[in-house]
């Protein structure tokens, strides 16, 4: 990577608004981070989250406000933009029909990747994941947590520069969130990636970089974690977090649910 693109924000949000008819879901969001960073998107349920992460990948284009990738203005570079973009989606998104290899193959012909090169970097990342052994066994024969962990070996297949992940431990058992998580804080030593990872569960943030605070389409906060107990003059994130939403602790779901 050139030495410029290491100082440039992998992703640069500025004044972002979105309407759902008179509804404001998103409000002049406004936010920068680097590759290697890990940022968590804090909010309850409805904060505007998973529509702050639609209009990151294009999905619909927000009324107002700039998204820009490496420099790359999404609206008028959207194809360059959306290829330095790694997803992990809320919803499983694997074909259980096929096996795990087929489906990250399937990926890399998206991503246009020769079928050499393809083959390579499944590999690798089959064996990064430990599902190596699993290659040839269909999706649907896989718990929650290894088809998670198919569906971040697939988003890395193309060797993104901002990885987008939406609440992705939803529905994990406890171990599985743990893994998931794990491997991804692990992954920004490589200094190589930026992980944006929405989460309304206030124990994933504990150990990001930045945090960012999203209620009701506003962005309330962002700083370290230290930061946010200092802002909220509270000892846990979760406690900063009702303080500054003003929400009450039912907000803070159960890890797991
Ligand atoms: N297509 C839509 N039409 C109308 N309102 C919508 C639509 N999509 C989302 N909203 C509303 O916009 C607000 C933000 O929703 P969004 O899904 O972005 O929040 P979220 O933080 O991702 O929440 P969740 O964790 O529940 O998915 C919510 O109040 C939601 O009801």
């Amino acid at each position: 990577m050139q030495k410029d693109e290491e100082e440039m924000a992998v992703l640069s949000v500025d004044g972002l608004r979105k309407s759902y008819g008179s509804f404001l879901a998103l409000d002049g969001v406004a936010f920068e981070m680097y590759v290697g960073q890990f940022v968590a998107l804090l909010g309850p349920n409805g904060a505007g989250k998973s529509t702050l992460l639609q209009l990151l990948t294009g999905l619909f284009a927000p009324d107002a406000g700039t998204i820009r990738i490496l420099g790359l203005n999404i609206r008028t570079h959207l194809t360059e933009g959306l290829a330095k973009l790694g997803v992990v989606f809320q919803q499983p998104t694997l074909d259980l029909e096929l096996t795990v290899e087929a489906n990250l193959r399937y990926h890399a012909d998206l991503h246009g990747l020769p079928r050499s090169l393809a083959r390579k970097r499944i590999e690798e990342l089959l064996k990064r994941f430990d599902l190596i052994d699993r290659r040839h066994d269909r999706a649907r024969t896989l718990s929650g947590g290894n088809r998670r962990r198919v569906e971040l070996a697939r988003s890395l297949l193309h060797e993104p520069s901002l990885l987008l992940m939406d609440e992705a431990t939803v529905g994990l058992d406890p171990a599985s969130r743990k893994d998931i998580l794990n491997r991804i804080l692990q992954m920004r030593k490589d200094g190589k990636l930026g992980v944006l990872w929405t989460t309304h569960l206030v124990d994933e943030v504990e150990e990001a970089d930045r945090v960012i605070v999203l209620n009701r389409g506003r962005v309330l906060f962002q700083g370290t974690p230290a930061e946010l107990r200092r802002e909220g003059q509270a000892e846990t994130i979760a406690e900063a977090f009702l303080k500054l939403t003003g929400y009450s602790q039912a907000v803070l779901s159960v890890p797991g649910s």
